[in-house]
């Protein structure tokens, strides 16, 4: 039960259960998992051994999955799904591969708002699929510019020795895109290295991707994302002070300064689930500057108004897990319809994920 996320459907038709409640937040990595600290190789990159798999050194024979894996979703569930297995059967270590920054965002050039997982909730989302281990590899402009030769016969097989790598079907690596699963098996091939590329894992005919995610988001269709990453999508940020007026509306706020480049949900007003680290409470979350107070479209921000707290949130990190879409943003024409709105929200929140404190 803890740790599983089960989609409630469109309907909403009964409120989510006190256990449900929480299995969200742990598959959400929103509670504090540990974590074991990374430890940095003599090539810049930094290991995360879960399992001690890898001892003092990386030279253990290993199946690799590689790629971003920004979010984690349900296509990367199932491919590191089956580097485990193959891992398990062979007696070998299994390990992610990734990079960071995300190739695709520095690739891009600079980005906003796109980043689905920080890197370090990723290697916490990818420990619990049952990898050994996590390698994160700098990804920077000179190792764009390494063909995928270089990469996997100086880089990849001297860190890692794999025996085996998983990738999906449309990976492409190294200088140019190159290395597409039939190229790295040219290279793999006289290394003793198989590659296997796996059929991408597909929703009414579309490919699961870490673009997709994003769109839904950008959306506001957390719903859906949340499908695809079998978790809600989570934000992490402090909190600041705001312009006060809430408490006097009766309806008090925490205004969040969500950490840069993280991937911020269309604005409008969402249910959701805010977690300080040890508690956690449902909230009513407006993102986007309030429009009746002068704020533009556009501007980050994000406030929630929390079920069941009353206190002194200032300065504490929260994470905000984005359940339920409720409405688009509005400019009222008086503060009693904001407020009458807004208390409205907060009754959804109320009935449909609970009274106060979840955890
Ligand atoms: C759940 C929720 C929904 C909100 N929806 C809107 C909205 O649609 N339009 C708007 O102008 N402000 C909206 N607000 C923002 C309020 O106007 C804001 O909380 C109020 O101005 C108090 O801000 P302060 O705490 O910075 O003083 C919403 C706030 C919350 C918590
Ligand atoms: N739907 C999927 N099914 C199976 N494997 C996938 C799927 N999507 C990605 N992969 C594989 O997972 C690894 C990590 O991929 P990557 O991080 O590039 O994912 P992505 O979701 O396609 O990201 P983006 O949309 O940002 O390009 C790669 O080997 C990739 O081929």
């Amino acid at each position: 039960m803890m740790g599983e996320y089960r989609p409630l459907g469109p309907s909403w038709e009964r409120p989510l259960t006190s256990d449900e409640l929480r299995g969200r937040l742990v598959a959400g990595v929103a509670l504090p998992q540990p974590l074991v600290p990374a430890r940095k190789l003599g090539n810049g990159s930094e290991l995360y051994d879960f399992s001690g798999a890898m001892g003092c050194g990386c030279g253990r024979p290993s199946v690799c999955v590689l790629g971003a894996f920004d979010g984690v979703h349900v296509g990367h569930r199932a491919l590191v799904r089956a580097a485990v297995d193959e891992a398990r059967e062979r007696g070998l270590v299994s390990i992610a591969v990734t990079f960071s920054p995300d190739p695709a965002a520095l690739l891009a050039g600079p980005i906003v708002n796109d980043t689905l997982l920080a890197v370090e909730d990723r290697a916490r989302m990818l420990s619990r699929l049952g990898l050994d281990a996590v390698l994160v590899v700098p990804f920077t402009r000179e190792l764009a510019a390494t063909s995928h030769e270089t990469f996997l016969r100086e880089w990849l097989a001297a860190s890692v020795s794999p025996v085996s790598i998983h990738v999906g079907a449309d990976f492409r690596m190294g200088a140019g895109g190159a290395g597409t699963v039939a190229a790295l098996r040219v290279v793999a091939g006289p290394l003793g290295i198989d590659v296997h590329g796996h059929e991408l894992v597909s929703e009414h005919g579309r490919a699961v991707s870490a673009t997709l995610v994003r769109r839904l988001i950008r959306d506001g269709q957390v719903e859906d994302a949340a499908r695809l990453l079998c978790r809600d999508h989570m934000v992490r940020g402090v909190v600041e002070h705001g312009r006060g007026e809430g408490a006097s509306f009766g309806f008090p706020t925490a205004n969040v300064r969500i950490d840069a480049s993280v991937c911020l949900p269309a604005e409008g007003v969402y249910a959701a689930l805010v977690c300080d680290g040890s508690h956690a409470w449902p909230a009513a979350v407006n993102v986007g500057a309030p429009r009746s107070f002068g704020g533009a479209a556009g501007e980050p921000f994000l406030e929630a108004s929390l079920v069941g707290f009353s206190g002194d949130l200032y300065g504490r990190r929260l994470s905000v897990s984005f359940v339920a879409w409720l409405r688009e943003p509005r400019t009222f024409a008086s503060v009693e319809e904001l407020e009458a709105t807004v208390l409205g929200n907060v009754a959804w929140v109320r009935k449909y994920l609970g009274e106060g404190e979840v955890l």
